[in-house]
């Protein structure tokens, strides 16, 4: 994977433009606009987003279990659906809620895949660090119970300082001003979703400005 952006297309169930076709259309966009490479959830998508464009992809497969707080690739199940797409690196949550167990096997069982973790507080990404995975990504931050009062440039800038491993700012670096900043900090990489590829959001933020005027 090369430095730089990487744009992530993705739209669950539950959002309005969930379609493999259109997170095609929108990797396509991303490619064009200067992404280095694509994050995108799911089977279908991956290999929709294969097919369109000539782009390293992060894959992840979100899956609730009922027992389980982990949902990015939390178990052997999406872990063997993303081998087999043949894909660039697999994300997983490596937070303190994911398997360790299946933590541990990654390296053990697929020696020449790559693997980023997905991680909430700094302790997370050192551990993620001496488990071998080849990436550390930001993904978590404030998203986990020991992460909600976190910020994620005071993580982004603590796994920096402590870690070999590459990182990758990712979750709510969503603007250019805070992209470049995380890449000046030292990131391999940013990853920025909604401000790109979510309208739903990005409309959200112009409608609440608006909707501050007394008109
Ligand atoms: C917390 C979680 O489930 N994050 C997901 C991880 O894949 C995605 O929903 C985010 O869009 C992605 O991490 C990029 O972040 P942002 O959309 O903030 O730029």
């Amino acid at each position: 994977m090369k430095r730089g952006l990487i744009v992530s297309c993705q739209a669950l169930e539950n959002e309005p433009l969930h379609s493999s076709f259109i997170m095609g259309r929108m990797a396509v966009a991303a490619q064009i606009g200067g992404a280095v490479g694509i994050r995108a959830n799911g089977v279908e998508d991956i290999l929709e987003i294969k097919k369109v464009v000539d782009l390293p992809i992060i894959g992840i497969i979100k899956k609730d279990y009922e027992n389980m707080v982990s949902y990015i690739t939390p178990t052997e199940k999406e872990l063997e659906a993303l081998i087999a797409t043949n894909i660039d690196v697999i994300a997983l949550d490596a937070t303190i809620n994911a398997d360790l167990n299946l933590l541990k096997s990654l390296k053990v069982k697929y020696p020449n895949q790559k693997f980023m973790a997905d991680i909430s507080t700094t302790e997370e990404g050192v551990r993620a660090e001496k488990l071998g995975f080849d990436y550390i990504g930001t993904t978590l931050v404030g998203y986990t119970e020991q992460s909600k009062d976190l910020n994620n440039f005071d993580v982004l800038k603590e796994l920096i300082s402590k870690c070999k491993t590459p990182i990758i700012a990712e979750g709510n670096f969503d603007t250019p001003e805070k992209s470049k900043l995380a890449m000046e900090l030292g990131s391999y990489a940013v990853v920025v979703g909604g401000a790109i590829t979510r309208p739903q959001l990005i409309t959200k933020k112009f409608a609440d400005e608006v909707n501050k005027v007394k008109f």
